[in-house]
C-alpha cells in the first residue's frame, strides 16, 4: 500500500505532462505558419519564453530582452502569445492609432475572483458596463472638487504624520512604513468617511492580495488547465482573501445605507465620502446597469488597490532620490521654506508655487513608475503594427519604465535630474507617448487628479519641516535603490531616515 501512493502521483504527473505537451504541440501545428509575427527570443516547447523571466525584475528582462529583440517583440508565455512593447513609437500605434483594438483587458481568472468577476473599472471588458463605471470615477468620484473637498482630511493626516516624526526627532525612523499607513488612511477617510474600525484589516488584505498577484502566474499562462489553478492553491488563498475584504466592505456599505435612510447623511452634504456618493447613484433609475452592492464594493477595491500603493511608492521613491542627491534635496527644500516663510506650515493653496518639487515629483515617477508595466491588454481583433500581425487575444504588456528610459527621448536616462522637467513641457496626461506613469489611451488612469495632492503635500510637509540625514556611517551616495518584485516597484529596504526638526517650523 504504501508505494502506491507515490507511483499514483507521478503516474498522474506524467499524465498531465504529457497531456500539456500535446496539446501545446498540436497548437504549434496547427497555427497560420504564413503569419508574420514581430521577432523574439528562441522559445522552448513547452515554456515557450517563461523560463527567461525568472532571475531577475520583469521589467528590467523585458527591457535587456528588447534591447536585443526590438521594441515590438514577441513572447509565448505558456500558452499565451504575448508581444511586449518598450519603445514610444510602437506605443503611440498600440495606445493611440489602433487604441479600439488594444482597449481590452485579459480575462486572467486569478483576477475574477478579486474583482467580482470583472465588475470594477481596471479590470472590466472594453464596453458598455466599463464606460459606465469609468464615468461615474471621471464625472463623480474623483473631480477635481471631489478631490478638493477631501482637502481636509489631508492636512490632518499629514500633520498626523509630521507630529509622529517630530516625537522620534533624532532617531531612525521606518519612513517607507509611515508613508504607507498615511496613503491607506487619506484614501480611508476618502472613501468610508471618519477612519472604519477595520482600516487596518482591509488595509493589509489589500498588501496581501496586491503581493500574490505579482508577477505572472503560471495558472493564468495555462487557461485550458484549470487544474494548475487547484494545484497552485492561488484561487484559494484570493478567494479566502476576498471573502474577508467582502465582509468589511459590505459592513461599510450597510452602515452607510442606514445612516442615509435614518436621515444622519443629508442630500447634498458639503463633504461626502466615495461609498455615499456610490450609494446616491444607486439609487437612479436611468442607469443602464444597476449599481449592484458588488459593483460599488469592486470599484472600491479599485480606488484602494490603484490608488494607494501607487501613490506611497512615489513619495518614498522621491525621498530615496533626494537623500541619494543631496543638491536636489536642498534645492527642494530652499523652494518649499522660501514659498511657505513666516507661515510656520505648508498649505495646500500655495502648493501650486512649488515648481521644482512638481519636477522632483515628474523625475520619480519617470524613473520610478509606480506600475512599471501598464496594466496588461489584450487585442480584440487582428491588427498590423510596423508591418508585423499581431492577432486576435494576443497579450500585450507596454514596458513604462523601459520607456521612461528610452535614451533617444532621454537625455543621461538613467540619471536623476528633475531639472529636466523645468525646461520642458513634456506631461504625464498621456499625449507624450516617451513619458507614460499613467498610460494612456482609453484606459488612462483615471485617479492622477486624487494621487497628485497625496504626494506634493506629504512630500512638501516633510521637506519643510525636517532635515533628513541617513543612518550614521552611511554615505549618501551608498544608499540602496534596489526594487522589490510586484506589481508596484516598491523600495526592497524600507527608507530608514533620522529627522531633525527645522527651527522655524510649528512643528518644533
Ligand atoms: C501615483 C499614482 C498612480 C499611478 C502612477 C497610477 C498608474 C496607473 C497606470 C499605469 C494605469 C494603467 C493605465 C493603462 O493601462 O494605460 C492605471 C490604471 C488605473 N488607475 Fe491609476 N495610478 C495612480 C493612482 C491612482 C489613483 C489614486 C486611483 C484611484 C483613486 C487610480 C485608479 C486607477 C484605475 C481605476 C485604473 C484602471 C483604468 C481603466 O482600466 O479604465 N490610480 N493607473
Amino acid at each position: 500500500m504504501e508505494l502506491l501512493f507515490p507511483s499514483l502521483s507521478i503516474l498522474l504527473s506524467s499524465f498531465l505532462f504529457l497531456s500539456i505537451v500535446v496539446k501545446v504541440v498540436k497548437r504549434l501545428i496547427t497555427s497560420d505558419g504564413n503569419i508574420k509575427l514581430p521577432p523574439g527570443p528562441w522559445k522552448l516547447p513547452f515554456v515557450g519564453n517563461m523560463h527567461q523571466l525568472l532571475g531577475s525584475l520583469p521589467h528590467h528582462i523585458l527591457k535587456d530582452l528588447a534591447n536585443q529583440h526590438g521594441p515590438l517583440m514577441q513572447l509565448q508565455l505558456g500558452e499565451i502569445s504575448t508581444i511586449v512593447v518598450s519603445s514610444p513609437e510602437i506605443a503611440e500605434d498600440v495606445l493611440r492609432t489602433h487604441g479600439i483594438v488594444f482597449a481590452q483587458r485579459p480575462q486572467l481568472l486569478s483576477m475574477s475572483i478579486i474583482t467580482y468577476g470583472f465588475r470594477d473599472i481596471g479590470m472590466a471588458p472594453y464596453g458598455d458596463y466599463w464606460r459606465q463605471v469609468r464615468k461615474i470615477c471621471t464625472v463623480e468620484l474623483l473631480t477635481a472638487k471631489q478631490v478638493q473637498s477631501f482637502h481636509s482630511i489631508r492636512q490632518e493626516e499629514v500633520s498626523a504624520l509630521v507630529k509622529s516624526v517630530s516625537s522620534n526627532e533624532g532617531s531612525q525612523i521606518n519612513l517607507s512604513n509611515k508613508i504607507f499607513s498615511l496613503t491607506y488612511g487619506i484614501t480611508s477617510r476618502a472613501a468610508f468617511g471618519n477612519k472604519c474600525k477595520d482600516q487596518e484589516t482591509f488595509s493589509s488584505t489589500i498588501r496581501e492580495v496586491v503581493k500574490l498577484i505579482s508577477g505572472f502566474s503560471i495558472a493564468d499562462m495555462y487557461p485550458s488547465f484549470r487544474v494548475l489553478q487547484l494545484i497552485s492553491g492561488l484561487r484559494q488563498k484570493l478567494g479566502t482573501l476576498h471573502q474577508k475584504s467582502d465582509k468589511i466592505l459590505q459592513g461599510i456599505i450597510d452602515e452607510h445605507r442606514e445612516r442615509m435612510e435614518s436621515g444622519k447623511i443629508s442630500e447634498g452634504e458639503a463633504k461626502e465620502d466615495l461609498v455615499t456618493v456610490l450609494l446616491k447613484i444607486q439609487q437612479l433609475d436611468y442607469l443602464e446597469f444597476p449599481l449592484t452592492d458588488n459593483n460599488i464594493k469592486a470599484v472600491i477595491w479599485d480606488i484602494f488597490s490603484g490608488g494607494s500603493e501607487t501613490s506611497s511608492t512615489i513619495v518614498d521613491w522621491a525621498m530615496s532620490e533626494m537623500l541619494k542627491n543631496p543638491r536636489v534635496l536642498r534645492k527642494a527644500q530652499d523652494e518649499v521654506r522660501q514659498v511657505f516663510h513666516g507661515k510656520g506650515d505648508v498649505d495646500e493653496a500655495s502648493i501650486h508655487e512649488l515648481k521644482y518639487l512638481a519636477s522632483v515629483i515628474k523625475e520619480t515617477l519617470r524613473l520610478h513608475p509606480s506600475l512599471p508595466l501598464l496594466l496588461p491588454r489584450e487585442s480584440r481583433e487582428n491588427c498590423e503594427i510596423m508591418g508585423y500581425q499581431v492577432p486576435v487575444k494576443t497579450n500585450v504588456i507596454i514596458n513604462a519604465w523601459a520607456i521612461g528610459r528610452d535614451p533617444k527621448y532621454w537625455n543621461e536616462p538613467e540619471t536623476f535630474y528633475p531639472e529636466r522637467f523645468l525646461k520642458t513641457s513634456t506631461d504625464f496626461k498621456g499625449t507624450d507617448l516617451e513619458y507614460i506613469p499613467f498610460g494612456a489611451g482609453r484606459r488612462m488612469c483615471p485617479g492622477i487628479m486624487f494621487a497628485l495632492p497625496n504626494i506634493e503635500l506629504p512630500l512638501a510637509k516633510l521637506l519643510y519641516h525636517f532635515d533628513w540625514n541617513l543612518p550614521s556611517g552611511m554615505r549618501h551616495e551608498n544608499l540602496d535603490m534596489t526594487e522589490t518584485f510586484g506589481v508596484t516597484s516598491r523600495r526592497k529596504d524600507d527608507l530608514i531616515l533620522i529627522p531633525t526638526t527645522h527651527s522655524h517650523s510649528s512643528a518644533a
